[in-house]
């Protein structure tokens, strides 16, 4: 899948493509000259803190939000002017619920499969999300997870070749959110692109073709999971303490030639020494200036 969706990304057969894009709320500068590519079946995940710009980012492409300025493509048009048959091709998962409370999971997506020239069969759809149990049950009785798969199952239901998920996991517990995990993965073993804003780096990682890191409303770092912990594994720390008690750090990309020059100065013994690399979350927290490596 990773490797269709570069290879996609490289011959220009994308399903998103921004560039330069620009949103103010008022004084509040919500994103700012970003550029994002995503391939056909790439699983891409938007990763940020609060107010990074994720949201505003997402409901552009959805065309539920104007920008001030940039170019944007997705599925081959311009979301601003998007056709209704345009629309159809693309599953949006809301960070609100939006079923009504009244009807069972089954009228549920029933009744929103009527909104789509071409949708799938709706009980198949209930079986994919994993609510086949559920299916004679009122949409008021279920679980919040419950809730989110039925979600899920309403952004699916128009067979989309895009689905756009806003912090979908948003409020899970562990075993709720590694279920999801498997629900989302299916769908991109489907074919689907997928796109998900998060904020937790462990479901970025886990679910992740590709990523950007956005902070303040710019990419701060792009690549694969492993991409960017290899970039980032590149820098150790080595500590140790000076003959006085000083203590000393160094950053360096060969930590082992600088414990060799450090053992052959102390004729032995490195007082104190330590030597640590980075994890991706001290690298995240770093990008997003909320921490110092
Ligand atoms: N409708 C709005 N009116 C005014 N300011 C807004 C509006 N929506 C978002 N903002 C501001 O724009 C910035 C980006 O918000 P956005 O919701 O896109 O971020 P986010 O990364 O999705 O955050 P979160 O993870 O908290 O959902 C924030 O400073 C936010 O306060």
């Amino acid at each position: 899948m990773r490797e269709a969706a570069e290879a996609h990304a490289s011959t220009g057969d994308l399903a998103v493509d921004v560039t330069g894009l620009r949103k103010r709320y008022g004084t509040v500068t919500a994103v700012q000259d970003l550029d994002l590519r995503i391939g056909r079946g790439e699983v891409f995940g938007i990763l940020g803190p609060n107010g990074a710009g994720k949201s505003t980012t997402v409901e552009i492409l959805q065309g539920h939000r104007d920008r001030d300025g940039g170019e944007v493509t997705v599925l081959g048009a311009d979301p601003a002017t998007g056709s209704r048959r345009w629309r159809s091709r693309i599953g949006i998962v809301w960070q609100d619920e939006s079923a009504p409370a009244e009807l069972t999971v089954r009228e549920t997506v029933r009744h929103f499969a009527t909104y789509y020239p071409a949708p799938r069969d709706p009980d198949e759809v209930i079986q994919l999300v994993g609510l086949g149990e559920k299916a004679t049950s009122r949409v008021k009785g279920l679980s919040g997870g419950q809730r989110r798969r039925l979600d899920v199952a309403l952004g699916v239901i128009g067979g989309p070749e895009l689905l756009l998920l806003d912090e979908p996991t948003t409020g899970f517990d562990p075993a709720a959110r590694r279920q999801f995990w498997q629900l989302i993965r299916a769908l991109a073993d489907e074919g689907t692109t997928i796109v998900l804003t998060t904020h937790y780096l462990d479901e970025a990682e886990a679910l992740a073709d590709r990523l950007a890191v956005i902070a303040t409303g710019r990419v701060v770092a792009e690549g694969t999971p492993s991409g960017l912990r290899a970039e980032f594994d590149a820098a150790a720390t080595v500590a140790w303490r000076e003959r006085d008690g000083s203590p000393r750090t160094e950053r360096t990309t060969t930590p082992t030639r600088t414990v060799a020059e450090l053992t052959r100065r102390f004729d032995g013994e490195i007082p104190g020494l330590l030597v640590s690399r980075p994890t991706l979350e001290d690298v995240y927290l770093r990008l997003i200036g909320q921490e110092a490596v």
